[in-house]
């Protein structure tokens, strides 16, 4: 079966495994020697953190955690709900956040502080795409994959209306000629 929106590919996989694997070589070299903790933020983030978590050389555990924004549509309601808690405690653990994509910057400028208060050793951002347009306010991000234009992108995790998740690539979703 086809889909049912019309997909234009943005970012193709090999281009997303050789960003991820050169950002899981950097993240190796910056915590030589220490143990860290991806916090993976459902479930945009899965793909991306599933195989950064493989190109990472040092000792690695994961944690999970689910907020949303946006529902069922193409822009964030600005309400940030967090929908699953992480299971363990991040005290005293070097710890990065894995989203899948930064747009206006709210989810993020709501939960750092959140997760700053459970007393990390120290806490970083990592994303895999960025749209720098549209941010609304001010995040600091160590580790980003790729700055994109402002369109709606679905694919390796990310979703419109839950669909297309599945895609291995990053894609534009042509909302335009639904029918
Ligand atoms: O809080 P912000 O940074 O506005 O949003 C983060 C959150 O929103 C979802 N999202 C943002 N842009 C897109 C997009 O182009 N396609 C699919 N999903 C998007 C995503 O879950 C982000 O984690
Ligand atoms: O789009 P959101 O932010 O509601 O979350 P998810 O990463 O689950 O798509
Ligand atoms: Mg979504």
């Amino acid at each position: 079966m086809s889909n049912k929106h019309k997909i234009s590919v943005m970012i193709s996989e090999d281009k997303l495994q050789e960003k991820i694997a050169e950002i899981g070589a950097k993240i190796s070299a910056d915590y030589e020697g220490k143990e860290i903790k991806l916090i993976c933020i459902l479930k945009g983030s899965i793909f991306f953190c599933c195989e950064l978590a493989k190109r990472i050389t040092v000792p690695v555990k994961i944690d999970f955690m689910q907020t949303s924004s946006y529902g069922s549509g193409t822009t964030s309601s600005g309400n940030i709900v967090i929908k699953k808690e992480l299971d363990e405690s991040i005290e005293g653990e070097h710890v990065i956040v894995v989203e899948d994509i930064i747009d206006s910057g709210n989810t993020l400028f709501r939960l750092m502080p959140m997760l700053e208060e459970r007393n990390p050793a120290d806490i970083c951002i990592c994303t895999l795409l960025d749209k720098p347009d549209r941010r609304e306010v001010d995040i600091d991000v160590k580790y980003n994959g790729f700055n994109i234009p402002d369109e709606f992108v679905v694919g390796y995790g990310l979703d419109y209306d839950q669909m297309y998740r599945n895609l291995p690539f990053i894609g534009v979703v042509h909302l335009d000629d639904e029918n």
